[in-house]
C-alpha cells in the first residue's frame, strides 16, 4: 500500500497546487476524467468559446438598427465545436502529460482512477478495464473533486434520454429545436448559444423568473428580454418525458393547466452537486453540510487535520475564480503550516455569459433589505452614456447599493453589453475600501467610453 506526504483528489484547480515548493514531498493526484477538471473540459472555456461565436453569429439579427443590413449566411456547427475542442483537448492531454512524464514531477505519481475514501486518510483508487484496484494512504489529503450536474426526477427522464453541459457541447449535428430544463447560469448561456445559432430554443423553469439569484431588477429584466428571444414557460412543473415519432416531449403543469413541449434534445440545466457522496468523504471522517459540501474552516481545512478541501466540493459558489483562489490558500497552508492564511470570500463576483451579460458582486436590493442593511440605491441605463447611443442600447442599466454613512460601494449589478468587464473596477472598489465618490470624482474616466455607464451610477448615489 503505497503512503504519500501529499495526495491530490481531482485536477481542476487541485492541479495547481503541486509546485516546486513540494518537490521534496512524495506526493500523488489522482483524476476520473479528463485532466483540467470542468472548467477546462466542459465548463468555462469552452461555454465562453461557443458564446464568442453566438454572439457573432446573433450580430445580423441587430445590426439594422445601426442602418447596416447584414445576413447570416450559415453556421457550421461542426467547425464551430472543432474550433473549440481542438484548443481546448490537447490542453487537456498536455496536463496530463506534463504531471505524468515530465521531470519537474518525478516526485509525483498520477492515477488516473476513480478515487474513493475507505477510511481514515485511505484512498482506493479503482481503474477502468482490468486493472486492479489500488489503496492510498497520505499524511495530507486535498479534496478538489468539484461536482457534477442534478438531474431532476422527472418520471420518464432517464429512459427519454437528455443532454447535460457535459455532452451538448459535443453534438455531430445541430438540433433544430432544444428544450432547456432550467432557468440560472447554464439555461441562460446555452440558451443564447443555440438560439444565435438557429435553434428554435424552449425554456421551461421551476421558479417565476430567470435568473432569479441576481437582483430582482435584473432578473426581471433578463427574464422579459429572454421570453422575446427564447419561448420561455415560467412556474412549470415537469410531470414526464417521453419520446416521440419526431424526437422527445415534456409535459408540463403551469399556470393555464396542462401542455406539452416538443424538441429533438432536451438540455438538464437545474443545477449542480458536490461529489463529496462518490468520494465518500465520510469514511475518512470528513463532515459535510446538508447540501453535500464539504466544510472547511478559514484555512480551506476540513474536520480533519491534514485534510484540506477547495471548490465546487467545498463552496456553494461554484465559480472557478472562488476554486483558484481556495487552491492559492490550499497550497501555501500544504507549504508553510506555521504561516497558514485564510481565503477571503468577501467581494466574490460572478457573470453570467448570456445576451445581454449580466455580472453581479456584493448584496442584492432583496438581500440587504432582508439583513436590515442602510442602504441607497443608484441606477444608471446604458441608454444614458454615448456609447450607450452608439450601441443603440434601451434595456441594459447598471445598479448600485451603497453605505449611506461611508459611502462605500454594498452591491453592484449590471445587465448590459459587456457586463463582465465593465463591473470590474466596482469590484476592486470594493475589495480596497474605495468610497463612491472618491472613486467618481478622484480618477479621470476615459470618454466616451462604457464605463462612464459605472461613473454615472457613482454619481447618482444620493449621497451626502
Ligand atoms: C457549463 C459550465 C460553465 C461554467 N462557466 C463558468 C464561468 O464562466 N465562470 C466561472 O467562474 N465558473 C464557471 N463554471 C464553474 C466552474 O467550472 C467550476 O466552479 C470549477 O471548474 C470548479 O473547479 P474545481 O477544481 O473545484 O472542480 P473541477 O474543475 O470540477 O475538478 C474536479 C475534478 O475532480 C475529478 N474527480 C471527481 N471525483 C473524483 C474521484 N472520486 N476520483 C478522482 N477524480 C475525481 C473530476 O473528474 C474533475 O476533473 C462553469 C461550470 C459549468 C458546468
Ligand atoms: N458564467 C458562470 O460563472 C457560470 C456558467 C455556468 C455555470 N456556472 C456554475 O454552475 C452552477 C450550475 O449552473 P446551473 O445553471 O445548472 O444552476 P443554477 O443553480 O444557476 O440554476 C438552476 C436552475 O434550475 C431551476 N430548476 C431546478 N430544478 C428544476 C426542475 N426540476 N425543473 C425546472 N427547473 C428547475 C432553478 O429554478 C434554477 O433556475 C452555477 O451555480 C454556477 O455557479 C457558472
Amino acid at each position: 500500500m503505497p503512503h504519500y506526504d501529499l495526495v491530490i483528489v481531482g485536477t481542476g484547480s487541485g492541479n495547481s497546487i503541486l509546485g516546486p515548493e513540494f518537490a521534496d514531498r512524495k506526493t500523488a493526484i489522482v483524476e476520473k476524467g479528463a485532466f483540467g477538471g470542468t472548467c477546462l473540459n466542459v465548463g468555462c472555456i469552452p461555454t465562453k468559446m461557443f458564446v464568442y461565436a453566438a454572439d457573432v453569429a446573433a450580430t445580423p439579427s441587430v445590426s439594422s438598427r445601426y442602418g447596416v443590413d447584414e445576413r447570416l449566411e450559415g453556421v457550421r456547427w461542426t467547425d464551430v465545436r472543432d474550433r473549440v475542442f481542438g484548443r481546448i483537448d490537447p490542453i487537456a492531454e498536455g496536463g496530463a502529460d506534463y504531471r505524468k512524464n515530465h521531470e519537474d514531477n518525478r516526485n509525483v505519481d498520477v492515477y488516473q482512477g476513480e478515487g474513493r475514501f475507505t477510511g481514515t486518510k485511505q484512498l482506493r483508487v479503482s481503474f477502468p478495464g482490468d486493472r486492479p484496484d489500488e489503496v492510498l494512504t497520505a499524511d495530507r489529503f486535498v479534496l478538489a473533486a468539484g461536482g457534477r450536474p442534478v438531474i431532476p426526477d422527472v418520471p420518464g427522464l432517464a429512459e427519454t434520454g437528455y443532454h447535460t453541459s457535459d455532452t451538448v457541447m459535443r453534438l455531430d449535428e445541430l438540433p433544430k429545436r432544444i428544450v432547456v430544463l432550467g432557468g440560472g447560469y447554464i439555461a441562460a448561456e446555452f440558451a443564447h448559444v443555440f438560439a444565435s445559432f438557429g435553434v428554435a430554443v424552449t425554456v421551461v423553469n421551476r421558479s417565476g423568473a430567470l435568473l432569479r439569484q441576481e437582483d430582482d431588477d435584473v432578473s426581471a429584466r433578463f427574464t422579459e428580454l429572454a421570453s422575446k428571444r427564447f419561448d420561455v414557460r415560467l412556474e412549470r412543473k415537469t410531470l414526464r418525458a417521453r419520446r416521440t415519432g419526431g424526437g422527445v416531449a415534456l409535459d408540463l403543469e403551469g399556470p393555464q393547466g396542462a401542455e406539452t413541449v416538443e424538441a429533438d434534445l432536451i438540455l438538464v440545466a437545474t443545477g449542480r452537486t458536490p461529489n463529496s457522496d462518490l468520494l465518500d468523504v465520510a469514511a475518512t471522517g470528513v463532515a459535510t453540510t446538508e447540501r453535500g459540501h464539504v466544510v472547511v474552516d478559514a484555512h480551506q481545512q476540513t474536520s480533519v487535520a491534514g485534510i484540506y478541501a477547495l471548490g465546487d466540493i467545498s463552496s456553494p459558489l461554484e465559480l472557478k475564480h472562488v476554486a483558484n483562489h481556495e487552491a492559492r490558500v490550499v497550497r501555501h497552508n500544504l507549504a508553510h503550516p506555521d504561516e497558514r492564511i485564510t481565503s477571503d470570500h468577501r467581494f466574490v463576483p460572478h457573470a453570467v455569459f448570456t445576451s445581454p451579460q449580466v455580472a453581479s458582486v456584493g448584496v442584492t436590493e432583496r438581500e440587504a433589505a432582508a439583513t436590515g442593511l442602510s442602504y441607497v440605491v443608484s441606477k444608471q441605463d446604458y441608454a444614458g452614456i454615448a456609447y450607450g447611443w452608439a450601441m443603440e442600447d434601451t434595456t441594459g442599466f447598471a445598479k448600485l447599493l451603497a453605505d449611506p454613512s461611508t459611502g462605500r460601494l454594498l452591491g453592484a449589478h449590471i445587465i448590459g453589453p459587456q457586463a463582465s468587464t465593465v463591473i470590474q473596477p466596482l469590484i476592486q472598489a470594493m475589495s480596497f475600501g474605495l468610497d463612491a465618490r472618491t472613486m467618481a470624482h478622484g480618477q479621470y474616466w476615459i470618454h466616451p467610453a462604457m464605463p462612464e455607464l459605472v461613473e454615472n451610477a457613482l454619481l447618482n448615489l444620493p449621497l451626502d
